[in-house]
């Protein structure tokens, strides 16, 4: 070899040995076991290079790699799924954005698609960050001026200045909550002037203070409807056993008056037989005809006297009993009366706790009622039971551009569009805000995806116009049928996640056991 070739390669290995020397520590921290051993790698390339050693630590450094390889691809479905979830919990705080919620879908549909390599998570990890990051500003800047202004100087890290919205996760969720109260208090009270006003504050926004404020005027209400509840059954209560203890002393007196009726009578009767018995002895002892008429006279007019005696009792007792007979009667006549209203009234109250107030629709409660039964005759008779979830698509800008009251008005229109499109063994619920629950039983997966298609489609084509304005409304669906080791959770949480999917894949679509592929 000549020397000038022999000195090219020597410069083409020292510069190959440096090369691998900075990538080896580039790698450094990936794991201990692969460190030390890239460090002695290192150890042998740098200065003269000592190639046999470097070549041994390259075969152990092989091995390792390859077993990295499982633990490091382990690493990219979990950290990519608590991207996912973090994206998810983002996505249900900004759901009033439309812009960052689209955002974050986006990033979904990324986190959806397979990671080649350990730097795309990074990118991931980087977007998620700079997400999480504009959510936060957007929150700042719906704050109070202070703590707005405290946090663009970004000097305070203590939170002292940070609102209670801020770190109060349950805050939105306690939003809509009063949302649900409102609405069904409005239905009862249409014109409290209190409720209407916490009901146009809420359209409005409300910082965390009002929200508390209201939230005990809701409470409030809630307390007084509860003991004005509990004093008027006391009330029922009180007026029943009162009725019941007039009834008992009727009873008791005319079982007195019978009483003391039999004794006159057997008085009466005992002095009948004396009189005959006169008149017997008045037979047997006369000895003319003279003085047995004149005996027998008095005997019988005496007999006579009792026997009117006795009339004249018993009709006085009869018409003591038929008076007590009849005032019982009235008194059970409005005891019945009494106890039909409140039988009417617990059942109206049973009835009312488990309906919507807005949509007069069955609510969640009567929902898990229901589903319990669905249930158990589902496991105790085979055949089939689906659950598929519904969402009024862009139900928010419907608020936003026409007002609460129209929102309201077609969450009614919907519900009863969508009751009035299933049959009387089919079961829907409203499940809260735009959001619905409907029961299949004995249904294959074929005929739901055909029927929620067909729903789907018909709401679409319904014509919906606010303020002279037409307006298209589409809704999403998911729908899951029970398997063997589903739970009534596990069910409601798959039909749930495909109306995401459905959501994620463009709205006014069905996605069901036949379409899903998460
Ligand atoms: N009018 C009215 N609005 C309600 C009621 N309950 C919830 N909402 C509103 O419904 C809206 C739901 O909005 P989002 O969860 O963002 O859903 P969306 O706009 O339908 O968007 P997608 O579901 O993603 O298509 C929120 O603005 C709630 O305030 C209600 O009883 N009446």
């Amino acid at each position: 070899m000549e020397a000038k070739q022999l000195q090219t390669l020597k410069q083409n290995n020292t510069l190959l040995c440096q090369f691998i020397v900075k990538l080896s520590a580039f790698y450094e921290g990936f794991s201990d076991k692969i460190d030390t051993e890239l460090k002695i790698l290192r150890g042998h390339l740098s200065g003269t290079p000592n190639f046999s050693l470097a070549a041994v630590s390259i075969e152990k450094l092989n091995k390792s790699l390859q077993h990295q390889e499982i633990t490091l691809r382990k690493y990219s479905v979990d950290t990519v799924s608590a991207l996912e979830d973090a994206m998810k919990q983002l996505q249900k705080i900004v759901f009033e954005d439309n812009e960052l919620k689209g955002l974050t879908t986006q990033e979904l549909i990324k986190l959806n698609q397979p990671v080649t390599d350990i730097f795309s998570i990074y990118k991931l990890y980087a977007k998620a960050i700079a997400l999480h990051r504009i959510a936060l500003n957007k929150e700042m800047v719906g704050l109070s001026p202070v703590a707005a202004s405290n946090n663009d100087a970004k000097s305070d890290v203590s939170g002292q200045a940070r609102s209670v919205k801020d770190d109060n996760p349950h805050y939105r969720s306690i939003l809509v909550e009063l949302n649900h109260l409102i609405a069904s208090y409005a239905q009862k009270k249409p014109d409290d002037q209190q409720l209407n006003d916490i009901k146009k504050r809420l359209d409005q926004g409300m910082d965390e203070d009002q929200l508390l404020k209201s939230c005990v005027v809701i409470l409030r209400m809630i307390v007084q409807d509860a003991m004005s509840e509990a004093s008027l059954t006391g009330k029922v209560i009180q007026s029943l056993h009162r009725s019941l203890g007039e009834v008992s002393n009727d009873v008791n007196s005319t079982i007195e008056s019978s009483q003391s009726q039999f004794e006159q009578r057997r008085a009466g009767n005992e002095q009948l037989i004396r009189h005959i018995s006169h008149i017997e002895e008045a037979v047997s002892e006369s000895q003319s005809f003279e003085r047995l008429k004149e005996q027998t006279q008095i005997c019988v007019k005496e007999l006579a006297n009792t026997l009117s005696e006795q009339q004249d009792n018993d009709k006085e007792g009869q018409e003591r009993l038929l008076a007590l007979l009849s005032a019982m009667q009235s008194r059970i006549d409005t005891l019945q009366q009494q106890t039909s209203i409140y039988k009417k009234k617990i059942a109206e109250q049973a009835m009312q706790s488990r309906t919507d107030a807005l949509t007069r629709l069955p609510n969640r409660q009567a929902y898990n009622e229901r589903l319990e039964t669905a249930y158990s005759n589902y496991k105790a008779n085979g055949g089939s039971l689906a659950v598929a979830v519904v969402d009024i698509d862009f139900f928010k800008s419907i608020n936003d551009r026409f007002g609460h009251a129209a929102g309201d008005k077609t969450l009614q229109v919907v519900s009863k569009f969508l009751k009035q499109n299933l049959s009387d063994n089919e079961f829907i619920a409203r499940w809260g805000g735009e959001e619905f629950v409907m029961l299949l039983p004995d249904m294959s997966m074929q005929d739901i995806d055909k029927k929620l298609n067909e729903i789907r489609t018909k709401l679409a084509a319904m014509p919906f116009k606010f303020k002279q304005e037409k307006v298209k409304i589409t809704a999403s669906f998911g729908a899951t049928c029970f398997g063997e080791k589903d739970t009534t959770e596990s069910v409601f949480e798959r039909a749930d996640e495909y109306l995401y999917k459905a959501k994620r894949d463009g709205r006014n679509l069905v996605v069901t056991d036949l379409s899903a592929d998460l």
